[in-house]
């Protein structure tokens, strides 16, 4: 894309379809007088005079403990200099953005109209009451050090100047992951630091904790190389002031371990890093530019470990991976400092965690194939979901530790869940699917192993103890991906199309033959449909070799349900097997069955459908609370349609009167349980939180939880077999890696149900 294009697109993106990029959305319900009473007056004046009993009850009445200010004077917005508040207003609002979907931290952007350090200083004291902690933003050197000192001092909620901490913190992880990758030790490296504004000094401070070393450390301003001989330098360059006697950048450059730049864009020249040591550290760090082109300078030096404060390269050194985070921890324990300790804590945590395996779905959101600790990932990408529940609770600890806290954390799993929860609840479905299985992996067949996609996910399962894959396909593609992936273990690879014939293929060919002589199979057919990797895996899944299938990666439904079905088949009594797909909403998972197979099913059919359903949102772990959908409202038509999921629920209360089923019920209705209960009190679902949508046929499912999925973006596993002999799953084709781990977890949980089921 041109610069121009890129221009217009960000001008675009800010504009439409509103002005800016936050905006305040009320928490409470105000849709009646009633609501309007509590929410204004005059049921407002409770939580007032609570408050103005104990300040503290602000924090439990208020928005309070999760309002952070990002405020600003404009005077040194990103790498742009001083372009004034207002032009900062789009950095704040930024800023805003990424706190809330990183740590679900709502904020209000603040730009005041000063550059007076004495009125800046009044002007955040007295709006500070609103909030539970300051982000300073965006304000220069050396007016930024003062006004955070001040702050700090005079107010005993979190005040953190962002340049300068934030940078810090994420810089010195970055920093320390480098040299342990160049093998190099920070108490020898020769450290060069263009800039020595709010983010250079607070950064060059914390390298010092760290390890580094004063006498091995060059800054640099506009002026040049900081000389312990120049004169009028303020008390913050006079700490980093070198006695070398040299003057410029490229002196300094020569012979460097490390450049660090927080300074302004395109001042470091290839010579320049040609004269640097062997495996130069080079974080240039200036925005949206930086002091060296990331291309130019990878171009310059192959040995060289590069970051940018940019999303657009490998290796983001930006304090995005900070602020939210390390607020999230402090305002969880109402911290009232951010310390050297919590800040410490942050960075380990996120050096830490740059070590560990990386997601799938960070792979994904960042179009890597396999992100491994190495040069070009030297730190975690802010979409790592791991983020969450890595810095924030080592923050918190830190703060409880070092006594800045004023509430405690006592049970950290709590809070741990709590974190997640913070981030939607579409995780929890999914971590407790994933730890069930966890706890009793099974083995699983995936068909299709030889697609890169089907093979990543049997390495997740594999490798996070899900389940022991068995590998099926052309074994040259297979192990060639295997070795792509790094995925070094010991699997048994099948490939039922060789000329060398699998181990047990005669004996499945047979057995099928057996189960199929009298539907005009013969054994030659049954060899013949041996050596198609459904048929052979079906045949696996049905004589206990594995414990469960996975396969539709690449083929239509149909392809891949005719084989399961001649080899596995229903489970006793199933007249139709069905399908169920979990939706992980906003309001909690829902179940929607039948998705994908019986186009119009009779009453009994339904009952069977809603049975099987039951049956599998209890292997989820959930109670199932189950509502059968129509258009109409227990009764309220005698039209077919409506009286036919009426007698579906009229069998269901004769053979199964446990099961919390009832209906017929339109949908609103039934995803409100205040409503049931008020008009149909009766009703065996009054005041209960459905979790189960049984739709009269396949148009109204199918539809419906599409529509879901591609309008609200709401996450989906599934379709999930329902009434299958034993575990088979077939995936939507072309399904991502997390949903074929998913889908891998729900046959795991699935076996180790099967094994101890009796009846539907
Ligand atoms: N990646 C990240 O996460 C972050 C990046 N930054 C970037 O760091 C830069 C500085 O920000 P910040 O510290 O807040 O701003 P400040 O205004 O506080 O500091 C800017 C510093 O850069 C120095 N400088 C200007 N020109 C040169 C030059 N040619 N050579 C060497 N130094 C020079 C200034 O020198 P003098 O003192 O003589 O004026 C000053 O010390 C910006 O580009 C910003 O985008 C900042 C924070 C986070
Ligand atoms: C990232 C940031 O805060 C800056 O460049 O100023
Ligand atoms: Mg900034």
């Amino acid at each position: 894309m041109s610069k121009q294009s890129k221009r217009r697109e960000a001008l675009l993106y800010h504009a439409k379809p509103k002005p800016g990029k936050i905006q305040v959305v009320p928490t409470k319900s105000y849709s009646t007088q009633r609501d309007l009473s509590l929410a204004y007056s005059p049921g407002v004046a409770e939580p007032c005079l609570e408050i103005e009993k104990d300040l503290k009850n602000a924090y439990k009445y208020t928005n309070k403990g999760n309002l952070v200010a990002v405020i600003s004077n404009g005077t040194a917005v990103l790498g742009l200099g001083n372009i004034g508040p207002e032009a900062s207003k789009p950095v704040m609002e930024g800023k805003g953005l990424l706190f809330k979907i990183f740590a679900d931290i709502d904020v209000f952007d603040i730009e005041i109209g000063t550059e007076d350090i004495e009125e800046f200083i009044a002007t955040v004291k007295n709006i500070a009451p609103t909030f539970g902690g300051i982000n300073l933003e965006d304000i220069k050197a050396p007016e930024a050090f003062e006004i955070e000192r001040r702050l700090k001092e005079e107010l005993n909620i979190p005040v953190m100047h962002d340049d300068q901490h934030g940078t810090a913190i994420i810089s010195a992880a970055a920093l320390l992951n480098a040299l342990e990758l160049a093998d190099k030790k920070i108490e020898d490296a020769v450290i060069v630091i263009s800039g020595a504004g709010a983010a250079a000094v607070s950064c060059t401070r914390l390298y010092k904790s760290c390890g580094a070393k004063a006498e091995n450390i060059v800054m640099l301003d506009s002026k040049g190389v900081i000389r312990e001989d120049r004169e009028n330098l303020s008390d913050e360059k006079a700490e980093f002031a070198s006695h070398r006697k040299i003057d410029t950048l490229e002196e300094a450059m020569k012979d460097a371990d490390v450049f660090v730049g927080l300074s302004v864009k395109d001042i470091v020249t290839p010579e320049m890093l040609l004269s640097m040591k062997a495996n130069p550290i080079v974080f240039a760090m200036a925005n949206p530019d930086p002091e060296i082109e990331y291309d130019l300078a990878v171009k310059t030096r192959k040995d060289i470990i590069m970051a940018t404060g940019r999303s657009d390269h490998p290796n983001q050194v930006n304090n995005v991976l900070g602020f939210p985070f390390i607020f999230r921890g402090a305002l969880d324990v109402r911290a009232t400092k951010i310390n050297e300790a919590m800040k410490m804590a942050a960075v380990k945590a996120l050096a830490n965690l740059a070590k560990e395996p990386v997601p799938e779905q960070v792979n994904i959101a960042y179009g890597e194939t396999k992100l491994t600790f190495g040069r070009e990932y030297i730190i975690p990408k802010p979409f790592d979901p791991r983020l969450i529940t890595a810095v924030p609770p080592a923050v918190a600890k830190a703060a409880m530790e070092s006594g800045v806290a004023t509430h405690e954390i006592t049970d950290w799993q709590k809070y741990q869940d709590e974190l997640y929860e913070r981030m939607g609840s579409d995780n929890k479905t999914i971590r407790l699917l994933i730890n069930r299985a966890k706890l009793k992996p099974k083995r699983i067949v995936y068909t299709e192993a030889d697609h890169l996609d089907v093979l990543k996910a049997a390495q997740i399962v594999y490798e996070e103890g899900i389940g022991i894959p068995v590998l099926l396909g052309r074994k040259d593609v297979i192990k060639d991906y295997m070795e792509q992936l790094e995925f070094d273990a010991d699997i048994e690879i099948i490939d039922p199309k060789s000329d060398v014939k699998p181990e047990k293929f005669d004996e499945y060919a047979e057995k099928f033959w057996m189960k199929r002589k009298r539907t005009g199979v013969t054994l030659y057919d049954a060899r013949k449909l041996m050596t198609e990797r459904n048929y052979f895996a079906g045949m696996m899944v049905s004589e206990g070799d594995v414990d469960a299938m996975i396969s539709g990666f690449s083929r239509s439904y149909p392809l891949v349900v005719k084989p399961v079905f001649e080899t596995i088949g229903k489970f006793d009594g199933v007249n139709k097997v069905a399908t169920t797909n979990l939706m992980i909403t906003k309001r909690g998972p829902i179940f929607i069955s039948d998705t994908s197979l019986n186009i119009d099913p009779t009453a009994k059919e339904l009952a069977q459908i809603a049975r099987m359903t039951n049956y599998t949102i209890k292997m989820f772990g959930m109670e199932p609370v189950i509502a059968m959908i129509s258009y109409a409202n227990f009764g309220s038509s005698k039209d077919p349609h409506a009286t036919k999921v009426r007698e579906a629920v009229d069998i269901i209360h004769k053979t199964n009167p446990d099961m919390i089923l009832d209906g017929e019920l339109q949908t609103d209705f039934a995803l409100n349980a205040e409503l049931i209960k008020k008009k149909f009190p009766f009703s065996k679902l009054a005041g209960k939180k459905v979790n189960a949508l049984i739709f009269p046929n396949l148009d109204s499912a199918n539809s419906n939880y599409k529509l879901l999925k591609e309008l609200n973006g709401v996450e989906s596993i599934g379709p999930i077999m329902l009434g299958m002999r034993k575990p088979v799953h077939i995936l939507q084709m072309k399904a991502s890696v997390d949903e074929i781990v998913n889908m891998s977890a729900v046959a795991v949980v699935d076996a180790q149900q099967k094994e101890k089921r009796g009846k539907l």
